[in-house]
């Protein structure tokens, strides 16, 4: 990647959490809410963040510096985790967005790191690929992919597995699997979050 290249983060935080049972961003982790680890692995690396919230959350993301809040295309609400992503891709141009969901608090920002100094030209995605599977909502996307969503999302077909399918794909190995644990349920909270 040109060390100039602007670079935008973003959170996607428009999800229902239905298996959770309540809003995943504001669980807690040692007094911090999850959706800050987001931001904070986030912060150093981009020139600004865009969360992108569920509209009953949206007041409640306090003004944050670098970041700005909004709403998932009204044309694409409930269409899941593209949606967002095409959302923060017609909110601000950049030529590659860093994504990050608001259920994987031990993410690092030196994890984001790596995935930055693999980011290279000819590629329209970074994804790693943890354990026997691609993380694609931890992974970086070129502008010019922004075309290809447009149009799976005019065509209903919202998998970002089959987005990766479509497009020239740059897979990162040797990532720390511990970083990329995703809390769902009640459950994985009790096991990963709760016993620390
Ligand atoms: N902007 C946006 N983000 C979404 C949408 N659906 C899911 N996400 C986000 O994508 C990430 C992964 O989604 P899931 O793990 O399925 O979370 P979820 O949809 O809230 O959870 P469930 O309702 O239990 O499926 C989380 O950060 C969600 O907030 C959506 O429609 N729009």
């Amino acid at each position: 990647m040109d060390s100039k290249s602007k670079v935008v983060g973003i959170i996607l935080a428009g999800g229902q959490s239905k298996r959770y049972g309540e809003q995943k961003a504001f669980a807690l982790k040692e007094e911090k809410y999850f959706y800050q680890y987001s931001l904070h692995a986030l912060q150093q690396y981009v020139e600004r963040i865009i969360i992108i919230a569920h509209p009953t959350l949206t007041k409640k993301f306090s003004s944050l510096e670098k970041a700005a809040v909004i709403e998932d295309n009204k044309e694409y609400q409930g269409f899941g985790p593209m949606a967002g992503l095409f959302s923060a891709m017609e909110t601000e141009e950049a030529v590659w967005y860093m994504v990050l969901p608001i259920d994987t608090p031990f993410i690092s920002p030196s994890t984001i790191n790596k995935l930055l100094t693999s980011a290279e030209d000819g590629y329209d995605a970074i994804i790693p690929h943890i354990d026997g599977r691609d993380q694609p909502l931890i992974a970086m996307y070129h502008q010019k992919v922004k075309t290809k969503i447009r149009e799976l999302l005019k065509e209903k077909k919202l998998s970002m597995y089959g987005l990766l399918q479509q497009i020239s794909v740059k897979y990162v190995e040797g990532l720390d699997e511990r970083e990329f644990i995703n809390i769902n349920k009640k459950s994985d909270y009790i096991k990963y979050i709760k016993q620390e």
